[in-house]
């Protein structure tokens, strides 16, 4: 497959939208042939670098990471397609995309893990149903446990053992059935251990005892240092996610962005100070870097492409980044023409200010529809 392998969902009447599996990005969502998303003049398709524009999958990191670069491996990743594009009897058009842990995600995070992306492809309309899953097994295990005492009697022939009267018995041995409980949630443990031998002596003032030279000690008592190893891996991981859409527009100064007010939010821009929103609608007329918390359940931006508006909802992603680098840091980014931020908003919802935690065997599952209206 070549590095810029794309598949296209094609509604008719010019409505499509173009995923590349390069990170799973959709790089182009027409409606009526009119583009709905920017990417860079600049942009580079290489396979290496993640598409700058269109819609980025950041997983499992959202910012910067140290194991792994900016946002996650899933944007630089090869997806797979679970389901090429289908026409459901709606007339609209699905198609399933999925990414599992490999050699590269385990190289920069241990996990397994299970992701899948779909995208429904209506009239005006483009839907986005996410599932993170956590494959992994359950740790806790069965055992059985014995004590198998062997007591000393004279004669064993002349021995007589009470408490089994009625019972049901499988072999000759007699059985001590313990029950054993592994309470852990947490996989790894810290303890200490130690053995509290009493050695019989004629007389403690007239002993010595050699190889304490020159140790460090704390107390009386000699400890015998053992260590204990818990060979399990971690299972749950813990992840952010997020959809980093890049929204086409003529000119960003013109937009306005509801579904904030009263939330707090993290200023990149200003060294990551906590303000409160008190606007009614969100403008920009800078370099914008914005984590919202907790926003409504749907965004409208005013004046996007043909002076219409845009509808976001989304279901499960609780946080809102609001991204423009404006004229001073567009000239930092390679990939990103010194002239074009007037044309591009990135509004992406996402599960970022809380981590998700997914304990073996559990989902988590979020999604988001675009609406031009
Ligand atoms: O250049 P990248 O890695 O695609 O990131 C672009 C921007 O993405 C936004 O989501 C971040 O909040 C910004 O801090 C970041 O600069």
């Amino acid at each position: 497959m070549a590095a810029t392998s794309v598949v296209v969902l094609d509604r008719g009447n010019n409505t499509t939208c173009t995923v590349n599996l390069f990170g799973a990005t959709v790089v182009s969502w027409r409606v009526n042939n009119q583009e709905q998303l920017f990417v860079s003049k600049q942009a580079v398709f290489d396979g290496k670098r993640a598409i700058r524009g269109g819609i980025p999958f950041v997983f499992p990191q959202f910012g910067q990471w140290a194991f792994g670069p900016q946002h996650g491996f899933a944007r630089i990743a090869r997806w797979h397609v679970e389901k090429m594009p289908e026409r459901l009897p709606s007339g609209d058009v699905e198609a399933v995309f999925s990414l599992m842990d490999d050699d590269f995600t385990r190289s920069m995070w241990h996990f397994q893990f299970r992701l899948t992306y779909r995208l429904i492809l209506r009239e005006k309309e483009l839907h986005f149903n996410i599932g993170v899953y956590n494959p992994s097994k359950e740790l806790t295990f069965s055992c059985q446990l014995l004590l198998h005492t062997y007591f000393k009697v004279p004669d064993v022939r002349r021995c007589q053992i009470t408490g089994m009267h009625g019972c049901m018995f499988i072999d000759k041995e007699l059985h001590f059935n313990i029950g054993v409980y592994n309470p852990s949630k947490e996989l790894t443990f810290s303890c200490q251990l130690l053995l509290h031998t009493y050695f019989k002596v004629p007389d403690v003032r007239r002993c010595q005892i050699t190889g304490m030279h020159g140790c460090m000690f704390i107390d009386k008592e000699l400890h015998f240092n053992i260590g204990v190893y818990n060979p399990s891996k971690e299972l749950t991981f813990s992840c952010q996610l997020l959809l980093h859409t890049y929204f086409k527009v003529p000119d960003v100064r013109r937009c306005q962005i509801t579904g904030m007010h009263g939330c707090m939010f993290i200023d990149k821009t200003r060294e990551g100070t906590v303000y409160q929103e008190g606007r009614e609608v969100v403008t920009i007329s800078e370099w914008t870097d914005r984590i919202y918390q907790n926003t409504m359940q749907e965004h409208i931006i005013t004046n996007v492409v043909s002076g219409r508006k845009m509808r976001i909802q989304k279901y499960n992603f609780p946080d809102t980044v609001i991204w423009n680098p404006w004229s001073e840091y567009a000239k930092e980014i390679p990939d990103f023409g010194d002239d074009e931020f007037p044309n591009m908003v990135c509004v992406e919802a996402g599960r970022v200010a809380t981590p998700i935690v997914l304990l073996p065997g559990t989902a988590f599952e979020a999604s988001q529809i675009l609406q031009v209206m």
